[in-house]
Formats: C-alpha cells, sequence, structure tokens
C-alpha cells in the first residue's frame, strides 16, 4: 500500500477544516493509534468563544499543557511500535497563541512554553487540509457544538492566513497540502481512497493534491 513508511502522520489544518474526520478514518484504515485533541476538556473553551480577550490566555495553556501530555503519551506508543495518527501538531501551539494573546500574555506564554522544554518527535507526514473560510464557516456549523456558534468570520479568516503562513515557512516535516473544497473525506470513500494513494505516491518533501 506504501503507507506503512509513515509511522507518525499529522494532520493540520484551521478549525473545522475536517482534521478530526480524517485522522479518525486514516487510523482505522492503518489499524493504527490514535491521537486526537479533546476541546471538551478545555473548561476555558466555551467562554472564550464568548470573550476572546478575557478567556484566551487560559484557553492557550489548557491546550498547552493538554498537547504536552499528549506528546509525552506519543513517547510511550513509540515503545510498543506500530503506526501513530495525530490531529494536531505540536510545533503549531504557538501560532494560536501569536493570533489570541496580548503581547504581554504572550511573552508570559513564551517563557512558559520554552521552561517545558516539550521534544515532540517530528512527524513522518503531515497532512495540511485548506478550505475556503466559508467552508470552515459551514463545516462548523455543521458539527453542532452550541458554543462554537459565536465564532467569528474575523477570527477563522485571520487564523487561515496564519495557517498558510506557518506552513509555507514549515520545513521539518514532509508535507502534503490537500485542497478539500472538492474532497468529501466525510462520507465519500472514492475521495478517500484517491487521498490514500495520493500519500502512498508521496515522492518529495512538498506536494499538493488538488480533485479538479
Ligand atoms: N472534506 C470534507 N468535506 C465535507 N465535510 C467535511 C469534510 N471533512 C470534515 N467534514 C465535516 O466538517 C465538520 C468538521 O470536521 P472536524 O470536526 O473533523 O474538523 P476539525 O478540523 O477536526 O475541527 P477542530 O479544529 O475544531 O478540531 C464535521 O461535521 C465533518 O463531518
Amino acid at each position: 500500500m506504501g503507507l506503512e513508511r509513515y509511522r507518525y502522520i499529522v494532520v493540520e489544518g484551521p478549525i473545522g477544516v475536517g482534521k478530526t474526520t480524517l485522522a479518525r478514518k486514516l487510523a482505522e484504515r492503518l489499524e493504527s493509534n490514535l491521537l486526537l485533541e479533546d476541546p471538551d476538556a478545555i473548561p476555558f473553551l466555551p467562554k472564550f468563544y464568548q470573550d476572546m480577550q478575557r478567556y484566551a490566555l487560559p484557553t492557550q495553556l489548557s491546550f498547552l499543557f493538554q498537547r504536552v501530555e499528549q506528546v509525552e503519551s506519543l513517547t510511550q506508543i513509540d515503545l510498543f511500535g506500530g503506526q501513530t495518527v495525530a490531529d494536531f501538531l505540536f510545533d503549531k501551539d504557538p501560532l494560536f497563541a501569536e493570533l489570541i494573546l496580548s503581547d504581554d500574555e504572550f511573552r508570559l506564554y513564551a517563557d512558559i512554553y520554552r521552561h517545558l522544554r516539550v521534544r515532540a518527535a517530528t512527524p513522518d507526514l503531515v497532512i495540511y487540509l485548506q478550505a475556503d473560510v466559508d467552508t470552515l464557516i459551514s463545516r462548523v456549523q455543521s458539527r453542532s457544538r452550541d458554543y462554537e456558534a459565536k465564532i467569528p468570520d474575523g477570527y477563522l479568516r485571520r487564523l487561515t492566513e496564519r495557517y498558510s503562513r506557518f506552513f509555507y515557512d514549515y520545513t521539518e516535516a514532509p508535507v502534503l497540502s490537500v485542497n478539500t473544497e472538492n474532497l468529501n473525506l466525510a462520507g465519500n470513500s472514492d475521495d478517500f481512497q484517491l487521498l490514500l494513494d495520493r500519500i502512498a505516491g508521496m515522492r518529495s518533501a512538498r506536494e499538493y493534491f488538488n480533485k479538479a
């Protein structure tokens, strides 16, 4: 199948693009370990969407500590072997921090981040999912988590821009950028198979997949 060579695959992209959906499907197909972000375990998140300025710091720190724990569990998984699929990249944590924190808060966050000295494993492949902001909005609405009704469109737009810049500069691991506008990974198994073939056929460190 050509997918065995990836021991650690990360699916990334802005809120609602479909990371969790794809990570679950990949893990099921590969019979691999699955590492998922758990937004329901962040008690500040609903409050954050109501008052971003006030709740940005506790929300950001809660996500950071959750990711640290998950990255540590990855080391455990590694001991037992097998493949792992995750729906987040540890290195993207500061991307959110820069977007939502004030300058002073960001300095404090950066100190904590540095002192944690996390050594996150480098993925063998990052699948970077992309979609228009309007598509993100409709996908977020389709999963109907009540508190997400308050996510401002401008926030999703700025986040999407930050993601583009982040991956423009990112060279740590091979990246497959996937335009998901016409690729229904939620329901269409043909589309999922197309993507699997594309992943298996990946030959260089940076490739693009755009279903015509
Ligand atoms: N390629 C796709 N085409 C159409 N709908 C999709 C696609 N991928 C995911 N969806 C749908 O969009 C919604 C959001 O998907 P999902 O929860 O996987 O996003 P996410 O990127 O993991 O979000 P978050 O960043 O909040 O964790 C779900 O309802 C899912 O069924």
